[in-house]
């Protein structure tokens, strides 16, 4: 993306500041918002539009800014010598643009411009099983995964498991065409299963292609642990959950998979990613 500037008097939740837009990679960072509040009182303050902004709006004069950034009152350090863990929270900027409406839309066009260049999935399916681990996979959804999708204007289409087998049946015949990646808000168990019906399908190998996610919803949910660990992210149900709507890719070993629950962790150390682009190298591991 061509590397521009955009600088406009607004008002941030309220208070005025001066306010730059600025999209591109010419700095060394990717495209960003940076304001400082009139009387210069307060430090700079800056959101990375990769980083941790999830959607924008522009209505009227305002910008909404839909950010998910680290709370740093909330940080906990749990002891000396341990890595303080980040926690991040759904937080609202709005800009009001002292030049009125025009300048929201070009700034609403311009980080909408941003955040469609970053390649972020659109369309999810997500299972939810509401039998996985304490049976709270219902409850986390509709508190904690919907509306960070929601926020970041993702189109979501929610099938909840009615038994042993049924994510399995749905993959082996969904309509991958309609969507940009699976999601299992589960344990370990679920995924298994998608994998598996994705590799029954007669258009399997195009099918693998197909991103899979998963949040942790389970008992033991190896795979979302190893897979934040691994991206260097906190395991937490938002975490998961940010990491998909960013479109953290990684490759991930189907055939680990497919010869059973046991052999995932043994391969987890290698399989690093929060949407995994599944990789199958030989026929053979079909079922
Ligand atoms: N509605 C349902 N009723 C009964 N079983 C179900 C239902 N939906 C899914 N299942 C089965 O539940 C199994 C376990 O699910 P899941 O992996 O989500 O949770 P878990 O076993 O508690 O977690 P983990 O695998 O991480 O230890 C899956 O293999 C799936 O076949």
């Amino acid at each position: 993306m061509e590397d521009r500037h955009a600088y406009e008097k607004v008002r941030v939740n309220g208070a005025p500041a001066e306010a730059t837009l600025s999209t591109g990679t010419g700095g060394g960072g990717g495209p960003e918002l940076r304001w400082r509040c009139a009387g210069g009182v307060t430090a700079e303050r800056s959101l990375s539009l990769e980083a941790d902004v999830l959607g924008v709006e522009a209505n009227g004069k305002e910008v909404v800014v839909r950010a998910f950034v680290a709370d740093a009152a909330a940080a906990s350090c749990a002891a000396v010598g341990k890595r303080r863990r980040e926690i991040r929270r759904r937080k609202d900027y709005v800009f009001e643009m002292a030049a009125g409406e025009g300048a929201a839309a070009a700034w609403g066009d311009t980080l909408r411009g941003c955040l469609d260049s970053f390649g972020r999935p659109k369309r999810l399916f997500v299972f939810v099983n509401p039998f996985g681990g304490k049976k709270r996979a219902n409850k986390i959804y509709a508190a904690e995964i919907k509306p960070l999708f929601e926020a970041a204007g993702v189109q979501i289409t929610t099938q909840e498991t009615k038994h042993r087998g049924h994510a399995r049946e749905v993959a082996s015949s969904l309509d991958l065409g309609r969507y940009d990646g699976i999601v299992c808000v589960s344990g370990d168990g679920v995924l298994v299963e998608v994998v598996n019906g994705i590799l029954q399908r007669t258009d399997w190998k195009e099918a693998v292609k197909m991103p899979i996610g998963i949040v942790p919803a389970g008992t033991g949910n190896g795979m979302a642990k190893s897979l934040l660990h691994a991206a260097g992210e906190t395991y937490s149900v938002s975490d998961a959950v940010f990491a998909i709507i960013r479109g953290h890719k990684q490759s991930l070993d189907v055939c680990a998979i497919v010869q059973g629950q046991e052999r995932i962790f043994s391969v987890l150390s290698m399989t690093w990613g929060l949407v995994a682009d599944i990789d199958i190298e030989s026929e053979k591991y079909r079922l």
